[in-house]
């Protein structure tokens, strides 16, 4: 058996696997379990890196903690020598948390203080004087202060993780590596610029004891150091094929700008559900669209999707309430999804964190095996269990405009 280099709390379920795609390609094979772990889960065979994935992001807070928590102590049990905290490259998180009560009970969980950066410049994420910039604009200027949930209106980090946490918040500037000998913050951020920039920063944390986090750029940076320095060379991850046929389909919830032109960008037919039709009667609106969706799929793929541009958006959240309006779109999704399983489709794309944790709790997924990247963070997976499913499960803002179209052409 593998060593388990890393273990991985990952707050939602594309972030876990974003993060295991980059540390795969990097040489540190990953699996991704579908968290809360329960005493009988075991990581998969021959991962060196296990992520569990939850759904803490917008979760309350005392929830969001002790998931974390328990999911940390698995992964420790398990044998995790170093262990992660991943949150969103866009630091996606409310003035409540939770990123900052989750690192103060992890870095308490491993006896060590906290130390990371959301900067991945390889999805145009950098961090300098401790702003964090999003494809060069600051993120308080980026569509990400349109989100549906996490609505992100400063891009001072200090000042975010500060607003989160009673503990003490420090910062270490470009083009310094590393934490520097003397600093006494209980969380350190980094700045970092590039994969260079990154790569110091593992070499000088990879041996220590902290709580490393961040998003998916350190920790490829981290897999970059040790499959270098420690591991035996490992083969490029191969996926099981599925049969062919049954269908595939493309299941939107993100809101977020990237989705939203990757749905423009798609060609075939596109069933949307409307929040208004939901909240009259969900069950008819869904099963009309499951019947959109069938008649469509013998043609090639299917979109099906609730997601808006940002002025409708905020009407239909006047209307229905954030988190109702949220709810009812995940949820019939995730019927969607379960209602074309049952008819035979075994390949899905699902664009948006939320929205791939509630399709695959619909699916009954509980731990996917990593393939090859479509893009950065953008990898294929296959369930594991008796129905193996093929998963693309993508952050709302990666991926290129096409993605809708040419994710399947290199599927398992
Ligand atoms: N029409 C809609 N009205 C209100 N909320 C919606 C609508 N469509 C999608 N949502 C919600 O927006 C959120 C998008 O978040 P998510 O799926 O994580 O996407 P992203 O990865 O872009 O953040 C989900 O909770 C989803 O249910
Ligand atoms: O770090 C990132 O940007 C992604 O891994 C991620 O977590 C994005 O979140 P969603 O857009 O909600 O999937």
């Amino acid at each position: 058996m593998t060593a388990l280099r890393l273990g991985v709390v990952a707050d939602d379920v594309t972030g876990a696997c974003d993060l295991a795609g980059v540390v795969t390609a990097a040489g540190l094979p990953a699996s991704v379990l579908l968290g809360p772990p329960s005493p009988s889960d075991v990581p998969a065979d021959g991962a060196a890196c296990v992520v569990v994935a939850l759904r803490s992001r917008t979760a309350p807070v005392a929830d969001a903690v002790a998931e974390s928590v328990a999911a940390g102590r698995w992964l420790l049990a398990h044998g995790a020598r170093r262990l992660y905290q991943k949150y969103c490259s866009t630091f996606d998180s409310t003035p409540a948390g939770n990123i900052g009560p989750v690192a103060d009970a992890l870095a308490a969980l491993v006896g060590g203080r906290s130390v990371g950066t959301p900067a991945t410049p390889a999805v145009g994420r950098t961090v300098y004087q401790g702003h964090l910039f999003v494809d060069g604009r600051l993120l308080s200027e980026s569509p990400l202060r349109d989100h549906p949930l996490t609505p992100m209106t400063d891009a001072d980090l200090v000042r975010l993780l500060g607003a989160q946490t009673p503990r003490s918040v420090g910062l270490v500037r470009w083009p310094a590596a590393g934490v520097p000998a003397g600093e006494r913050a209980e969380h350190v951020l980094l700045d970092a610029l590039t994969d260079h920039d990154l790569d110091r920063h593992a070499a000088a944390l990879a041996d220590g004891d902290d709580l490393l986090g961040g998003a998916s750029g350190l920790a490829a940076a981290l897999a970059r150091h040790w499959a270098a320095a420690e591991l035996p060379a490992q083969p490029p991850a191969e996926l099981p094929a599925l049969p062919p046929g049954g269908g595939r389909v493309v299941l939107a919830g993100s809101c977020s700008r990237r989705t939203r032109e990757q749905i423009d960008a798609f060609p075939g037919p596109t069933v949307r559900i409307a929040v208004d039709d939901l909240a009259a009667d969900s069950a008819r609106a869904v099963a009309a669209a499951v019947d959109a969706a069938l008649a469509a799929i013998p043609a090639g793929p299917v979109l099906v999707t609730t997601s808006l541009p940002p002025d409708e958006l905020r009407a239909v959240q006047q209307r229905h309430g954030r988190d109702h309006a949220a709810a009812l779109a995940e949820n019939a999704l995730g019927a969607v999804a379960r209602a074309v399983a049952d008819a035979g489709v075994r390949r899905f794309l699902v664009a948006g964190g939320e929205t791939s944790g509630a399709v695959t709790q619909a699916l009954g997924v509980r731990q996917v095996r990593i393939g090859a990247q479509v893009a950065p963070g953008v990898p294929w997976t296959v369930s594991v269990g008796d129905r193996p499913l093929a998963l693309l499960l993508k952050s709302g803002n990666f991926g290129p405009p096409d993605l809708f179209t040419t994710a399947w052409e290199v599927g398992p």
